[in-house]
């Protein structure tokens, strides 16, 4: 009886296995992510292992890859070209050197080679006498494509070796798209309304296999070798060796492959390169350990489908498919509007995913996404998930498409979307949604940074009407918090003293706080610089503002813009009503940003003259010491400081570098 389940199961997983290595490997279009195939793929590999008897030729578990496109030449390879068995953590990889050590009736340890596992394409190339003179895909192990004049385009294969008098070579690489390679190609293709690739995989198997070489030639592929058909044949003895001589051939080798003296070393790099990854220029999903010594490796030999002496340890999936259950438009401080899908929660690597952005109406049309969709999503690094693609395949036939909204789900106002942009805006200047984003704007680190009047307590303010709009903050009383849900006596205490504490903020804050349109921090700051008062600013010229040294166009119009509003000038006048007091560099009068500081000067200024770093200090309220006293409160460091350093160190005065001084003094950083 458990049998027979067993087998129903294990048709049923052959069968989805097939299909989809069918989508991934001959179309290069595959329906589910690798981490999902993964799970499937080990379900196969436990059942077959509890019932050996059960195995059949045809099970994915035997097999290499997919078939051989027909449009192209089919070529044998001399020796098959295999796959590789699967680590996932670190107890898979001491399984993996206990079979080792079974297998070789020994108990004595030896050395692995660690590579990148790099996500594209394998390839064979083969050189007669140091000549390029075929190239072809894995295909199915045994039989794989002819892609000669494509590999041929890829600026990293060399198309003649560096020692010619090598009869025959066959070796054995990663064809693959590095990261900006492919997101130029996706954007590319975005442009032209094609489906976009879901993977670098997809994107280099997509690339080379193209019957016109010239479309090849325009992909930005590249090329690392990791191997020969026949190691015996080149002289050397071990994979180390190997690599070292195929990089004098003018092969390009991966720089980070990595020597290990035994399997708690591999463990170690693994997770080393699992840090690393997200710093390399190119995408890859783990890293390869093989057995170092070559007469080792022949004795360990291969199975049907992977040698026994390498396995492929894995990353956990940073991608997954999902279910879009609906879809939200939020509008933000600048009126653009969101479409955010609401999934069906998943682990993506993991960390649960619930959401995924959809960026804009173009994407949503591109990637024709229906509510109900199953979609795959991915998260690249530490940024919001996103919708890979759609899965219409899975579509319920009565399902309906997203809908971009004609009208502010907030404030009813119709919709923009300006002539070549991608984003729809939200125009009406008194849309509730805008004026609550911009008012948590306003008050979060980016803005003034008011303690105790974080995103959660502004939406419950602006829900009550206590604060309509930004100078309505300043208005806020003791009567008004205290008793509200969730507050009490102290942090309605506390969100007053924020707001005290905020009425006399830089210049450069104050108008990052603002959230006008392209200017930020930096903006802010050049426009301080050069203006030095928010009245100077009021009647600023676009011109004026043009010849403001790094400043652009597009921020030289919003700035304009922002500033003729006559609703703005108004805001303004409340501002100054409620005692905002925006301070410039120069006339930053009552409220000096060193007032109580007493700084002194180490090591050489880069910046600055000692002079001018003295005449700022004073001119900011502060006080220069004479050395390292009592009284100092912060040393600022320039290069080669010497022992002041050290002294005010252990005397646990505050360090700043010449740059930090200068922030302190922009109001960017607080001492
Ligand atoms: N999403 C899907 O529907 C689907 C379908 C089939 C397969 N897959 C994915 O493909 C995997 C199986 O593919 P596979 O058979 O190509 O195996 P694999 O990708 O797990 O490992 C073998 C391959 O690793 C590559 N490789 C990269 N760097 C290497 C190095 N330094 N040394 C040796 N090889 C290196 C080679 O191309 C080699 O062929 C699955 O685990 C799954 O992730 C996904
Ligand atoms: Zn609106």
């Amino acid at each position: 009886m458990a049998v027979s389940l067993q087998q129903k199961r294990l048709e049923e997983l052959r069968l989805q296995l097939n299909e989809h290595c069918h989508r991934y490997y001959v179309l290069d279009d595959p329906l589910i992510s690798d981490g999902e195939y993964d799970r499937l793929f080990q379900e196969l590999i436990a059942i077959e292992e509890k019932y050996p008897e059960l195995v059949t030729s045809d099970s994915p578990s035997q097999r290499v890859g997919g078939a051989a496109l027909e449009k192209f030449e089919q070529v044998e390879h001399r020796l098959p070209m295999l796959s590789l068995e699967n680590a996932f953590d670190d107890q898979d990889l001491y399984s993996f050197e206990d079979r080792l050590l079974r297998f070789l009736l020994t108990t004595e340890r030896f050395p692995y080679m660690a590579e990148p596992k790099l996500d594209g394409l394998a390839v064979e190339l083969v050189y007669e006498d140091g000549v390029l003179i075929r190239g072809s895909t894995r295909g199915n192990g045994m039989i794989g494509e002819d892609i000669t004049s494509q590999l041929r385009t890829v600026h990293s294969i060399p198309l003649r070796l560096k020692l010619p008098d090598l009869p025959r070579l066959e070796v054995r690489g990663e064809v693959f798209m590095d990261r900006s390679g492919l997101e130029k190609l996706n954007q590319q293709r975005a442009d032209d309304g094609e489906p976009l690739f879901a993977n670098p995989r997809n994107a280099a198997a997509g690339s080379l296999r193209q019957l016109d070489p010239k479309i090849t030639a325009q992909r930005p592929l590249r090329f690392f070798v990791y191997g020969v058909a026949e190691p015996g044949d080149t002289g050397c003895r071990n994979q180390q060796e190997l690599l070292q001589f195929l990089a004098t051939l003018g092969l390009p080798v991966n720089p980070l492959v990595s020597l290990c003296p035994d399997i708690g070393a591999v463990i170690a790099r693994f997770a080393e390169l699992s840090r690393l990854r997200h710093n390399l220029a190119y995408e890859i999903d783990g890293m390869v350990v093989k057995v170092n010594d070559f007469t080792l490796q022949t004795r360990l030999g291969a199975k049907a489908r992977a040698p026994r002496w390498a396995i492929a340890c894995k990353f956990p999936a940073t991608q997954a498919t999902t279910q879009i259950v609906q879809v939200d438009f939020q509008v933000g401080r600048t009126g653009a509007v969101t479409p955010v899908a609401l999934l069906t929660p998943v682990d993506v690597g993991g960390v649960m995913v619930s959401r995924a952005t959809l960026h804009n109406n173009d994407e949503i049309l591109r990637k024709d996404l229906h509510i109900g969709d199953t979609v795959l999503i991915q998260r690249a690094g530490d940024v919001i998930p996103e919708i890979v693609k759609a899965i219409p395949e899975k579509r319920n036939s009565s399902a309906e498409p997203v809908t971009f909204p004609k009208d502010c789900p907030v404030c009813s106002h119709p919709l923009l979307k300006p002539e070549g942009e991608a984003i729809t805006r939200c125009v009406n200047p008194h849309c509730p949604a805008q004026r609550l984003r911009s008012i948590v704007h306003f008050c979060s680190k980016a803005g003034l940074d008011i303690e105790g009047l974080g995103k959660k307590s502004v939406e419950q303010l602006f829900d009550l009407k206590l604060i309509k709009d930004l100078p309505d903050i300043f208005r806020l009383q003791r009567e008004d918090l205290a008793g509200l849900e969730g507050w009490g006596e102290k942090s309605a205490e506390n969100a007053l003293a924020g707001v005290r504490a905020a009425k006399e903020p830089s210049l450069t804050r104050f108008l990052a706080a603002l959230g006008i349109r392209f200017v930020g921090e930096v903006t802010a700051g050049l426009l301080e610089r050069s203006y030095k008062s928010l009245e100077r600013l009021l009647t600023v010229t676009r011109e004026e503002l043009l010849e403001v040294e790094g400043l652009g166009e597009q921020a030289a119009n919003s700035i304009v813009e922002y500033f003729s509003d006559p609703s703005v000038l108004e805001m303004m006048r409340a501002f100054h009503d409620v005692g905002v007091r925006p301070q410039a560099l120069e006339q930053s009068g009552g409220n000096l940003l060193l007032s109580g500081e007493v700084l002194l000067f180490t090591g050489s200024l880069k910046k600055l003259s000692r002079t001018e770093a003295k005449k700022l200090v004073k001119e900011h309220g502060g006080e220069v010491a004479s050395g390292i006293t009592q009284k100092l409160t912060c040393l600022v460091v320039g290069e080669k400081p010497g022992s002041k350093l050290k002294k005010a160190e252990e005397k646990g005065k505050k360090i700043l570098t010449e740059d930090e001084f200068l922030q302190v003094l922009d109001g960017q950083l607080k001492i």
